[in-house]
């Protein structure tokens, strides 16, 4: 187990590793909410809604039929009979008065007429020519009364835009909606080992995998992403793809984080201008976690190892990608689970552990090793044990992040 020393730049405490929750409030503070722009209904999906919205109408607008059949006055007998007057559709409202003895023959969702209680529907009635005969009671009126599912001046609050708010928001009568711009994130891979999947790779390299899942998970959060070409381990190189990020919100690199000869990411940042928030963080995996800003971003520095690099993308890119859209409450959500089996003591480092969550009983993986993409694609939690957590056994409650 790494012993928490740290001879890295981070500007506070420095020999310090960071707790999670202290680096994320740290990240958050970094980047604030971006702003806001109108964009029309039709292409608002998964946009952060900016300001409350409030409907410009009752819904429905009027009182409506919620069957086909027929409407008139008061609680009918089997037996009795009711002469037809008039017909009420949808978009077709009949505006007559509807008296004692008399029905309209009325379709699901037209207004009803004035006059009318209940809709008694087609089938409890037998029709002949002009008059109906009840045969059969209805249980209700069959009636949606005006303003049922929302009145007029019902508030939507700030929320990610899903399909069924977007119908919500259309039937409030409300066609563009103010959301958050969409940040732009610039992805930056690291590592002279490494070469695009396709390419013809030397024994001794490595296809770049991180920058495929951490454009994923950027998108699918709502953000725009710019890979940037592989930056190789010099100076020179590193400062010139830094670079091409200018008018990014967020800088994303991957690799170089640590303390070897080749981690240039933070010496480099640093020369461009980057003020440091924080660099090691008492987590596991993804220890060399940087962050900072830079070119008027916020820059996060992730480890190279690719299963720590998606771990720490899923634990911090995405909640700053909320935040940055208006999410008030952006961290990962916990979950509980049983222990489906016995885990030692947790040491001196949070640990998300690649695990496999089934009917409520979540079983890590037995390796753990933070290179092991095979592992995260099986897994579909990652299991949270907090610094010192004690020994936990088989039926114990845990925490977990569904990934
Ligand atoms: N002496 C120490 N060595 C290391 C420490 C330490 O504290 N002291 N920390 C270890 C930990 S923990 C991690 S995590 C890694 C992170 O190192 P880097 O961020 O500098 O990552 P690299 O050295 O560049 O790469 C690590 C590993 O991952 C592969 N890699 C890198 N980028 C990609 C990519 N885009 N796609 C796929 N694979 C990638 C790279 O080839 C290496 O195998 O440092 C430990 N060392
Ligand atoms: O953070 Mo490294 O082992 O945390 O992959």
């Amino acid at each position: 187990m790494t012993p928490p020393v740290d001879t890295g730049p981070g500007p506070a405490n420095p020999g310090k590793l960071i707790p999670v929750e202290e680096a994320m409030a740290r990240l958050l503070a970094l980047a604030p909410a971006l702003p806001v722009e109108t964009v029309p209904l039709a292409g608002a999906r998964d946009r952060w809604l900016a300001e409350p919205l409030r409907a410009h109408r009752d819904q429905p607008p009027f009182d409506a039929s919620a069957m086909d059949g027929y409407a008139l006055q008061g609680t009918p007998e089997p037996g009795e009979t009711f002469r037809v007057i008039g017909e009420a559709g949808a978009g077709h409202a009949f505006t007559g008065v509807i008296g004692e003895g008399q029905t309209v023959r009325i379709f699901t969702g037209a207004p009803v007429p004035d006059g009318a209680s209940r809709v008694v529907i087609q089938e409890n009635t037998a029709r002949d020519g002009e008059f109906i005969t009840i045969t059969d009671r209805d249980s209700g009126t069959n009636i949606r009364s005006r303003g049922q599912d929302f009145r007029i001046g019902s508030e939507l609050a700030p929320r990610r835009l899903r399909p069924s708010d977007l119908a919500l928001i259309a039937a409030m009568n409300i066609a563009t909606v103010p959301v958050r711009r969409r940040p732009v994130v610039a992805v930056i891979s690291t590592g002279d080992e490494l070469v695009m999947p396709g390419e013809d790779p030397r024994p001794d390299q490595i296809i770049a995998s991180n920058s495929f899942a951490i454009k994923a998970m950027a998108e699918a959060e709502g953000a725009e992403v710019r890979l940037l070409p592989i930056a190789r381990d010099t100076e020179s190189a590193l400062k010139a793809v830094f670079e091409l990020a200018r008018g990014a919100d967020v800088i994303v690199t991957s690799g170089g984080a640590s303390v070897g000869d080749h981690d240039l990411v933070a010496p480099v940042a640093k020369s461009l201008g980057m003020e440091a928030a924080f660099w090691k963080i008492a987590l596991r995996p993804g220890k060399p976690l940087m962050a900072g800003r830079l070119f008027g971003a916020a820059l996060l520095g992730l480890p190279g190892n690719p299963v720590s690099s998606i771990i720490c993308a899923e634990l911090f890119l995405l909640p700053l990608l909320r935040h940055m859209q208006g999410d008030p409450a952006p961290a990962p959500r916990l979950q509980d689970a049983r222990l489906g089996v016995d885990l030692p003591a947790n040491g001196p480092r949070s640990h998300y552990m690649r695990a496999r969550v089934d009917a409520g009983v979540i079983t890590p993986f037995g390796s753990q090793d933070s290179a092991l993409l095979s592992v995260l694609s099986e897994a579909n939690a990652l299991l949270v044990r907090p610094v010192g957590d004690p020994a936990r056994a088989t039926g114990e409650t845990v925490r977990y992040i569904p990934i």
